[in-house]
């Protein structure tokens, strides 16, 4: 700001020099004008010429220049300006050619000479002249003097117009920078704001600095004792580095000694196969439990009697009047021994664990067949089936959890397990799909095969893959369901149909090489049940022939394994053909026979007794393991 441009003085002069200058003009011109009429001129034209002085004075302007007047006029003695004249007839043009008659030249009035006076005449002309000589030199002078002055002026005039040519550039120069500086101001402003906000933040910087300064020492004494720990640790850390390299020599020993367990096991586990295999076959290949289910009210009638002392015979006992009725009442008493015999407070669990081993058996790869025999009402659907609560759970659900569980287990002996259940009943000597979900009016018939491999098969059937406990729960639930059920004088839902649920196992070790096939076969069988008693008629009654036809053509099929008969007639039946793998030589099967202890099912009771001694007569042949 302080560096504004100072005008200079000189600014103020120009513009007058250049006034002086245009003043100069009509100046010279002037002097041209009073130097043209002063030539010299003839003395003749000056003497012999005379203005008339009327005339004269009636063209002549009041003021004029002086230009080549009169000698009277010269005499006077201006030499510059305008001359006012002595007397309008002293005012005749010099040297012009166009005189009015009559005019008499060189006469001025003043002092008039003679006309004879020549010589006097000549000297007054000469004075004039001279007079106008010497004015010319000082007019010529002087005019030398202004050409000079006005060379000078001229010089100054374009100096003075470089330099006005000069400041005006400095001046827009200096008017740039001024707008350069006022940007500069502003910048100025904006970075003096810039410095206040940045002088706030730096001192609340410096604020936090001494706080972090603080924190730093804090935490410079932390890493202090950090530091100590740590080498504490490193130190721990060393020790522990050789620990570790001892553990891994351990554990890789270990991992051997692991492989070589695996292997003990693996061998183990097929010992355990062998031998759990040899003890069903002690046990027999095909063996009867029999269940009495507990009166209504609980506990057992007096009739049916089961040994204390084990618990594998039972006591069927019945009063009977003498023939000749004189005699005191007979009891009769009917001796059974089974393999097992479970009384009426026998849980569902204890009637598990007793064919648990035999469910392993499945997964070992051997066929096993479990069926429940009985009148109508005597627990067979409560035995295989059970109720929804756990503790109720029948034989077919804690299978099917065993199987899983143990399958889950092998699995990390390397083995892998594929689950396929088809659920079918036999109701009237006809199949029906219990999985079946489709319309009733499409439901497809369906035909007992036996394939190249000798396996049975049912066409048109559900067989479905399943890999969890959940999925196969499911089904059982939809089987039951479908299940065909009808009232009867003895059971409010008895069933009518033997129902049949098939889990196919395939079980691959594939590290080892081996394959294992079987099927857990779980048959509820419908009611035994006379014709009398149940006082059937129409439908039921045509249902009850084929049920008691079934199950004495099952009869039939047992006695002639047992009999080692050349032909056993498993096709008499669909429930026969069905189950004839189950039943034939490569099998262990299992029997429950289910009691009602009512007194009034005596009769019924014996007959399910004798069925399943025969039944448990029966020695089946070897069943073999299905492994390849
Ligand atoms: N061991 C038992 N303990 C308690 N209740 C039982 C037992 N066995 C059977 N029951 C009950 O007796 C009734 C008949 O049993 P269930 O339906 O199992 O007979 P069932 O032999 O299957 O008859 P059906 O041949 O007509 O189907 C059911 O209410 C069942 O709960």
């Amino acid at each position: 700001m302080s560096r504004l441009p100072v005008i200079s003085s000189k600014r103020v002069l120009a513009p007058s020099s250049s006034e002086n200058l245009l003043d100069m003009a009509p100046l010279q011109k002037r002097m041209r004008r009073e130097q043209e009429p002063h030539k010299p001129q003839a003395a003749t034209t000056i003497v012999g010429y005379k203005r008339p002085a009327a005339a004269a004075a009636a063209r002549a302007p009041p003021y004029r220049p002086i230009r080549g007047a009169g000698a009277a006029t010269v005499a006077a003695g201006p030499s510059r300006g305008f001359v006012r004249p002595v007397a309008a007839s002293t005012a005749p043009k010099a040297g012009s050619s166009k005189q009015p008659a009559g005019a008499k030249p060189g006469v001025t009035g003043a002092t008039r000479r003679k006309p004879w006076d020549l010589k006097g005449k000549v000297n007054d002309m000469e004075g004039k002249i001279r007079n106008y000589q010497t004015k010319y030199r000082s007019v010529n002078e002087e005019n030398e003097a202004l050409k000079d002055s006005v060379a000078q002026n001229q010089t100054k005039v374009s100096e003075l117009e470089q330099e006005v040519k000069g400041q005006k550039r400095k001046i827009s120069e200096y008017e740039a920078q001024l707008q350069m500086l006022s940007g500069v101001q502003n910048q100025l402003e904006e970075t003096r704001r810039e410095k206040n906000v940045l002088q706030k933040e730096l001192s609340n910087l410096e604020q936090k600095y001494k706080v972090m300064e603080t924190l730093r020492d804090s935490q410079e004494t932390e890493l202090q004792t950090l530091k100590m720990k740590l080498s504490v640790q490193e130190s721990t850390m060393t020790r522990l580095q050789a620990t570790l390299r001892d553990r891994e020599e351990e554990i890789s020993s270990l991992k051997e000694t692991v492989a070589e367990q695996r292997d003990e096991l693996h061998a183990g586990e097929m010992e355990r196969r062998r031998l759990h295999n040899t003890i069903q076959e002690l046990k027999g290949n095909i063996r009867v439990f029999c269940r009495v289910r507990p009166l209504e009210d609980g506990g057992l009638s007096k009739h049916i009697q089961l040994a204390a002392s084990d618990n594998k015979s039972i006591l069927l006992a019945k009063t009977e009047e003498s023939h000749t009725g004189k005699t005191a009442e007979m009891q009769k008493n009917y001796h059974f021994s089974f393999d097992r015999v479970f009384g009426p407070l026998a849980s569902q669990q204890e009637i598990f664990d007793e064919i648990s081993l035999l469910v392993q058996s499945a997964l070992d790869g051997y066929n096993v067949c479990c069926f429940a025999y009985g009148q109508t009402g005597s627990g067979k659907t409560y035995t295989m089936e059970g109720e929804e609560v756990d503790d109720m759970r029948g034989v077919i659900p804690r299978a099917v959890q065993q199987i899983f569980r143990a399958g889950e287990k092998l699995s990390s002996q390397g083995w892998e397990f594929s689950f396929t259940v088809s659920v079918v009943e036999i109701y009237n000597e006809t199949l029906r799909d219990l999985l079946y979900s489709g319309k009733a009016s499409k439901r497809p018939d369906h035909e007992i095969r036996k394939t190249a491999s000798n396996d049975v098969t049912v066409t048109n059937l559900t067989y479905q893959k399943v890999s969890t406990e959940d999925e196969v729960l499911g089904l059982i639930a939809l089987a039951k369901q479908n299940r065909s059920t009808a009232q009867t004088a003895l059971n409010d839902r008895s069933s009518r149909s033997h129902s049949v649920f098939q889990l196919q196992i395939e079980g691959v070790n594939a590290g080892r090489d081996i394959k294992c096939k079987s099927t857990l076969c779980l048959v509820d069988l419908a009611g035994s049940e006379r014709m009398v008693k149940s006082q059937s008629q129409g439908e039921r009654f045509k249902e009850m022939t084929f049920i008691n036809s079934s199950l004495s053509n099952l009869g039939i099929v047992i006695t002639s394994l047992a009999n080692k008969e050349s032909h056993i007639p498993y096709r008499n039946s669909k429930l026969t053909y069905l189950l004839q793998n189950c039943l034939g030589g490569n099998s262990k099967t299992l029997m429950f026979v289910n009691i009602s202890p009512e007194l009034n099912s005596f009769g019924e009771t014996l007959n399910s007794l004798r069925f399943a001694s025969k039944v448990n007569d029966c020695v089946i042949g070897t069943a073999s393991s299905n492994k390849k």
